[in-house]
């Protein structure tokens, strides 16, 4: 079996998010993203006779970094997968003036929407770059993915940068530390050029410094894509999120600012409960 290098630990701290080869990535073409919004009505997925999503409206404009937060089992999840194709759903959910219900999730993709999921979906045994590669070149043809090509493609190098893995680009993705795999995938949705991005709890599992650093990463990446996060991490969402949605039981509970939703009395009554100011409150509440 052969050696696995062992050195990604210093990684982050050394290549830590470029702010000039983030707006390499995200400067490009402001028009691209101006029209882009999601919204979704009257959403609703049953399983089996049991309602996950019981008539969810949701509008998420471009330059928005808006949070999904909620009890256990309030539906956020399902929402994502019903975006992408992964929850059957009836109702309305357009992005870019594209309806996506009923489409499968390859179409989905291509209309412009990523994800990333709990636990990071990345190609351990490829290398940082390989996994990035294959992400560009989800519209190539496959042959010409796998030719060995003599450069690294612009947007894949930006994304690099990006995402503070150039100093780890030939690692096998397997020996990254959680955060710096959900960082690749973030990366990954970069170079396919995801203009909607849901990101499902992004810094779990992450130090305080890199929860810092993915903030700030999303904050900049959403003043132009469009973003939505599902988080239960209560000080990293005041830290970051410019609205937030609240859902309980499938519905919309609250919608607003943090403050907003924060002082709304149904909020502290269903989600914050007791200890408010507490991380992790959420998962104590339900
Ligand atoms: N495939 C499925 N089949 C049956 N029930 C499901 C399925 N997926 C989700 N559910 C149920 O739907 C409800 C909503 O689940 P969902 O995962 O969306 O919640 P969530 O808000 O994301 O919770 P968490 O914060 O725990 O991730 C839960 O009661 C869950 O058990």
């Amino acid at each position: 079996m052969s050696e696995i290098p062992t050195t990604a630990a210093p990684l982050i701290g050394e290549g830590s998010l470029d702010p000039d080869a983030l707006e390499q990535v995200i400067a490009a073409d402001e028009a691209r993203f101006k029209h882009d919004y999601l919204e979704i009505r009257d959403l609703r997925v049953v399983f089996d006779g049991f309602v996950a999503v019981a008539g969810v409206d949701l509008t998420v404009t471009q330059g928005d970094l808006r949070f999904l937060i909620g009890p256990n089992g309030a539906g956020k999840t399902t929402i994502v997968d019903a975006i992408t194709g992964l929850a059957p759903a009836t109702g309305s959910i357009r992005f870019g003036g594209v309806e996506l219900v009923g489409k499968p999730s390859h179409k989905v993709a291509r209309a412009g929407v990523g994800r990333t999921f709990q636990t990071a979906s990345v190609f351990d045994e490829l290398t940082v770059l390989q996994n990035l590669d294959i992400a560009a070149g989800s519209r190539r043809k496959a042959r010409v993915m796998l030719r060995r090509r003599s450069g690294i493609p612009e947007a894949v190098e930006a994304a690099l940068e990006t995402v503070g893995l150039t100093h780890a680009r030939d690692l096998p993705a397997g020996v990254l530390a959680h955060g710096q795999k959900q960082w690749l995938e973030i990366g990954m949705l970069l170079v396919q050029d995801a203009r909607l991005l849901l990101l499902d709890e992004p810094v779990a599992g992450m130090s305080q410094a890199e929860r810092e650093e993915t903030g700030l990463l999303l904050q900049r990446i959403g003043a132009q894509r469009t973003v939505v996060v599902v988080e239960h991490d209560m000080e990293f969402l005041r830290s970051f999120a410019s609205s937030v949605t609240v859902l309980h039981q499938g519905s919309v509970l609250s919608e607003g600012t943090v403050a907003q939703v924060q002082a709304d009395p149904k909020v502290v009554e269903v989600y914050l409960g007791r200890g408010a100011g507490a991380r992790g409150s959420s998962k104590e509440a339900s």
